[in-house]
Parts: structure tokens; C-alpha cells; sequence
């Protein structure tokens, strides 16, 4: 039998695991913007290898691998409960008044998180065995399912809060056909949502009282469940059809909703104002998540010389532009254009934000992206979540479109993920991302990028894009890329993009 290498973010030592923590923390964050940081070099790439190798060594038993990995959830959830204890933060509980979320924790603590929970993954596989985990891992859609049906019904604000109500009671409160719900609602019990005090009864967990009271995050699983679910369940078709797999009308999501080689899926959603909503609260929910907020970008990204000259940001496909007035309250003498579709454009709050001295800064304007930029003379041109969807030549164009617009010393800043090599995330991280990998290719025939690859596409765009480097700030997932527009730009030599 193969042998299984323990992984140092897993490795229940101390000072052991603190330490090469430390270490990758080290490399991981290393950043190519001139002055902050150098390019991971190849030389680097062995050494982590060499390192790797070495773990090797430590290699457990698979009779032991159960009591190494039920020591590390011992030893982490210690250390994070007494964290929360001494600190006097709420213990998390399933109840319904359990605490929603975690407040942010220093990051030994993130990563005792982050431990636990991959160390239970992996012994919840080795309890099961290799063709039992296989077997009903494929059944992780049911999960959506039964959280689709509780969500489009809303069947979490039906319950009350304070008290468990009848089965009974609750189906006449609905249009579900009484086995519908029960079975729904007894499956997402085996997630922890909702649960059954006794037969009949339905009452809430923390896990559906936080479904029934954010809406935002009803927004997140109905575009989820509703948009995103039926697309994946299409992929095949998309790809047996047109395997070269790039243009962004013969996806998934087209074969779903019968709009293949007519429209790309933020058309679809933009013509209808409900779905258009849904999409940008539900993007609202998952900017709130652990390692997106804006802040990330808003406390760490320096415009102080735009700001002295009163400059110009353009939030490009900024959706309803919350991130225009996160930057407009810190910058307090720049201005502000939040560019994208006119049904998103039209349904933006009115005014965009309470305060009027940052609201009178910050103009909506309709813009498709794949036209030429209208905001002329900008200082920085800001993408958000916007290259991931789209393939190569799509995302050339995006580039291009910019090109008559830009003055020299303009910045092209592209906030999104950057992959890393494979293995040398952390696998928390490495999963969401690998996962938004997927959903890319599901809507938009498109992907996730490493740098190397971000490099390639400014410099297929125009070989004036001076491309600056990748920065990552501590803790958060997305990174910072960017170019600057530079006039003389010399011919990109082949092997620039190289790391
Ligand atoms: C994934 S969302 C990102 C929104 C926002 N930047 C954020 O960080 O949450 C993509 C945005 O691009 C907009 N969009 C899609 N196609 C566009 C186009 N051709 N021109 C302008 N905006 C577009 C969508 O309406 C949506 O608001």
C-alpha cells in the first residue's frame, strides 16, 4: 500500500508545525510588485519539494494515520476553545441562538480552524473506507437539493424562532406538497439544519435561524441552487458539444437554460431585475465571507498620490458599488465611476450610500466592457471578480478595450484569485479555490489564473502593459495583480512571463 505523507500544516507538534508554518507563511506571501517583494523563483519551488520529501520521513502507519489526525482535532480544538474562553467569545453551538460566525481570530487560531476541520475530513474518509467515502461522496448535490427546495419556499422564516412548530402546522403554511417538505427538511437535518426535538415537531439550529434572517445569504444559496446547480448539471453536454470549451455562450449554464450560442449567463440574468438582484446580494454574502472582505483590498491598496491629485478610480463590472464606496470613505478627495449592464446599473441603491460627501463622488454609469472605455484619463482602471469569467481571448478584448483611454502611468488593477501551485495552498484555501475553478468553467467556460498566466494575457493584450506582479495580503484569499500603461513600452520578450 502506498504510503502517506503528513502534511506539516497537519502535524499536531507544536513547535514543529508553528514553524513550518511560519515558513510557508513566509514563502506563500512572498509578492512581485517592485519594493515589496521578489518572484518566487524555481530554486525555491525545489527547496519546498526537498522539504516536502523530507516529510516523508515522518510517514505514519495507516493503523496510526486514525490516532494522529484524532490527536490534531484534540490538540487544535483545545487550543481554539481556549482561545474563545479566555477571550470571552461565545463557544459555537448548533442551537438556534449559537453564534453566527466567528469574530476574526489571530491566525495560530485561523489555522487550528482550519485543522480541525481537515483533519476530521480526512479521518471521516478513513473511517468510511476508500468505496463507501466514493460511493456517497457523488451525492453531495442532494445536499443543494434539499437546500434549494428550503430556500426557494422559504421554509426557514415559516418556523419560528423562539419555538418548534408542528410538521402539520408548518405544511399548510406552504405550497409543498406535504412528502416534499418532510423529506427536504429531514434531509437538510442530516447537515444541521433545522431539527426535530421530537417526532412531528420542527424547530430551528443556529445553521437555518441564520438561513431565515440573511438575506443575503438566501441570495447566495438561491443563485447557487438556482442558477449555478441546473448549469453544472450540463457541463457534459456543453463539453461533448463544443470541447474546445471557451466561448462563453456554449456553457453549461446555456445548455441549462436553452440560451446556447445567444447570450452570455450576465445577459440572461441582467433582463430579468429579480435574478439580477439575487446575483448581487448573493455576491454581497460571499464578499462577507472569511478572506474576501474589502477591507483586504481598502486598507492594503496605496492610491495616496491619486488621492492628493483628486484622481479617478473605475470600478469596472463594479455591480451595485459597494467596493467605490468602501474607497471613497478612505479617499476622501477622489472620485469614483462604478461601470456595468444597465439592468444592474438601474437597480443600484439610490443614493449609493448614506453619507453625501462620499455619495456625491461616486457616478453609475452603463458600460459593456468589451466597448471602448468611455472614462477617459482615469488613474486606475479596478476589476473585481470580473477576469476569472472569462477565457483568454474574451479577456484580451476586455484589456484592449481599455487601451484608448488610458494615459501613461495608468493602472490596470485585477482583484481576484491567483492559483498557486498545486499543494502549496492550504487546503481549506485550495478547495475553494480549485471549487470557484469549477464554477468558472461551468458559467463561463473560463478559469481561475496563476501569474504567470495573468502575465501572459496583459501581454497578449498589448505589449504596453507593464506587468507589475501579483500581491497577496496575509489572511486574504484574493490577490491584487497588476500593469501599468506604459507608452514606450518595449516588445515582451518570450521568456518574461516565466517564474
Ligand atoms: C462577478 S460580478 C463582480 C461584481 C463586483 N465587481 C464584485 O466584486 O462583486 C461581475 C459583474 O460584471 C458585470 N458584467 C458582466 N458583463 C459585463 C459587461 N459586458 N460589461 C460590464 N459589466 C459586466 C455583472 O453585471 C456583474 O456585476
Amino acid at each position: 500500500m502506498a504510503k502517506l505523507r503528513v502534511p506539516s500544516w497537519l502535524s499536531s507538534e507544536r513547535n514543529g508545525s508553528t514553524a513550518n508554518m511560519d515558513v510557508d507563511k513566509k514563502r506563500l506571501n512572498r509578492r512581485s510588485f517592485p519594493g515589496l517583494a521578489t518572484t518566487r523563483s524555481k530554486e525555491e519551488s525545489l527547496q519546498k519539494k526537498e522539504e516536502e520529501q523530507s516529510e516523508v520521513s515522518k510517514v505514519e502507519s495507516p493503523e496510526s494515520r486514525m490516532l494522529v489526525l484524532a490527536e490534531t482535532i484534540r490538540v487544535e480544538t483545545e487550543r481554539l476553545q481556549t482561545y474563545l474562553q479566555s477571550n470571552g467569545i461565545a463557544q459555537p453551538s448548533l442551537s438556534v441562538d449559537g453564534p453566527d460566525d466567528f469574530p476574526l481570530l489571530p491566525d495560530e487560531i485561523q489555522q487550528s480552524r482550519q485543522k480541525i476541520v481537515l483533519a476530521t475530513k480526512e479521518l471521516t474518509n478513513l473511517v468510511r473506507g476508500p468505496r463507501e467515502s466514493v460511493r456517497y461522496d457523488v451525492w453531495s448535490y442532494l445536499d443543494t437539493l434539499s437546500l434549494q427546495l428550503i430556500n426557494s419556499y422559504q421554509i426557514a422564516k415559516l418556523v419560528p424562532l423562539d419555538a418548534p412548530i408542528k410538521l402539520t402546522e408548518l405544511q399548510s403554511k406552504t405550497p409543498l406538497e406535504p412528502v416534499n417538505l418532510a423529506r427536504a427538511l429531514r434531509h437538510a437535518m442530516t447537515n444541521n439544519i433545522f431539527c426535530e426535538p421530537s417526532p412531528g415537531l420542527i424547530a430551528h439550529t443556529a445553521n437555518s435561524r441564520i438561513l431565515a434572517q440573511d438575506t443575503s445569504l438566501q441570495a447566495w444559496i438561491g443563485f447557487n441552487s438556482e442558477d449555478i446547480f441546473p448549469a453544472a448539471g450540463h457541463v457534459m453536454q456543453a463539453l461533448k458539444s463544443h470541447p474546445e470549451a471557451t466561448s462563453i455562450t456554449h456553457t453549461g449554464f446555456n445548455f441549462a437554460f436553452s440560451t446556447v450560442g445567444e447570450e452570455p449567463m450576465f445577459v440572461t440574468l441582467g433582463k430579468d431585475p429579480v435574478r439580477a438582484r439575487r446575483f448581487a446580494n448573493a455576491m454581497l454574502s460571499f464578499t462577507n465571507g472569511e478572506g474576501y472582505e474589502v477591507s483586504y483590498f481598502v486598507d492594503n491598496y496605496d492610491l495616496s498620490d491619486v488621492n492628493e491629485r483628486g484622481g479617478t478610480f473605475v470600478d469596472v463590472g463594479g455591480s451595485h458599488g459597494f467596493v467605490s464606496v468602501e474607497m471613497a470613505k478612505k479617499w476622501k478627495n477622489m472620485k469614483f465611476i462604478v461601470q456595468d449592464l444597465p439592468k444592474m446599473i438601474s437597480s443600484a441603491p439610490q443614493p449609493i450610500c448614506e453619507d453625501a460627501t462620499v455619495a456625491e463622488r461616486i457616478s453609475l454609469q452603463v458600460h459593456d466592457f468589451f466597448t471602448e472605455q468611455p472614462a477617459k484619463g482615469a488613474d486606475v482602471y479596478y476589476f473585481r471578480w470580473i477576469f476569472h469569467n472569462y477565457s483568454q481571448p474574451y479577456a484580451v478584448k476586455i484589456l484592449k478595450s481599455l487601451i484608448p483611454a488610458l494615459k501613461p502611468g495608468a493602472r490596470v488593477v485585477i482583484n481576484d484569485y491567483c492559483i498557486r501551485d498545486p499543494g502549496s495552498e492550504n487546503p481549506w484555501d485550495e478547495k475553494l479555490m480549485r471549487s470557484m475553478d469549477m464554477i468558472m468553467g461551468t458559467l463561463f467556460n473560463a478559469q481561475e489564473r496563476e501569474e504567470r498566466e495573468f502575465c501572459e494575457l496583459f501581454k497578449a493584450a498589448d505589449h504596453r502593459f507593464d506587468f507589475k506582479g501579483v500581491y497577496r495580503v496575509e489572511s486574504c484569499k484574493m490577490s491584487v495583480i497588476e500593469a501599468v500603461w506604459n507608452e514606450n513600452g518595449v516588445e515582451a520578450q518570450v521568456d518574461e512571463c516565466k517564474e
